[in-house]
């Protein structure tokens, strides 16, 4: 199987009328993990969106190689069905099974917490295991355990050649992470 890969080339952001960023380049090969940082509305939320392919550089190009997950506030789960059943419905697309913890199975999407919500997203990206994850503020509200948890779960998955870039304020633990701030390429 081709590794993963993303790279960035001379990425510039604009939104509404005023230029966020610009100059940004990198290159991440299966493995490799990123961390952005930046004080809020430096642009990083942008720029996952831009790497995921939802929203156009205003000038540059992105290469992706591998699926792609983009895990943000978003949770691609029906809000009125039962976890479990939410998954289903992936796991139907996806052609591999996605079990629900099993506690969380029959409770409806809609009243699952901050931290239940992002355990059910690492589940539904499964079947993008060795591809590119895009974590959009992953910590948020995580209690210590669930953060120690996630990030063994995005380590296990760059060790299993996926890669990974993690938008965040917060301090991320994995082994070579790397770091770009975006004050640096503040337009
Ligand atoms: N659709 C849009 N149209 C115009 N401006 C937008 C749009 N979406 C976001 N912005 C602006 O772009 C800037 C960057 O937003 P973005 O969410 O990318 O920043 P961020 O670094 O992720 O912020 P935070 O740390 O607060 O999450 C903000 O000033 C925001 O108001």
């Amino acid at each position: 199987m081709e590794g993963a890969r993303l790279a960035a080339h001379d990425i510039a952001c604009r939104r509404g009328d005023r230029l966020l960023f610009a100059g940004l380049s990198f290159a991440l090969g299966s493995g490799e993990a990123l961390q952005i940082v930046g004080a809020n509305g430096t642009g990083k939320s942008s720029l996952l969106r831009i790497l995921a392919g939802l929203l156009r550089p205003y000038a540059g190009t992105v290469e992706r190689d591998g699926a792609i997950a983009l895990l943000d506030g978003n949770l691609p789960l029906d809000a009125h069905l039962p976890l479990g059943k939410a998954l289903d419905f992936w796991a139907r697309l996806d052609g591999v099974p996605l079990a629900a913890e099993p506690a969380l199975a029959d409770v409806p999407v809609r009243f699952l917490s901050t931290g239940q919500r992002k355990r059910a997203a690492v589940v539904q990206s499964h079947p993008r295991e060795g591809g590119v994850w895009l974590l959009d503020e992953p910590l948020n509200g995580l209690d210590t355990g669930a953060v120690e948890a996630l990030q063994a779960r995005v380590s296990d998955h760059c060790a299993r050649g996926g890669i990974a870039v993690i938008a965040s304020h917060q301090p991320f633990t994995l082994d070579g992470l790397k770091r770009i701030d975006l004050a640096e390429f503040a337009a």
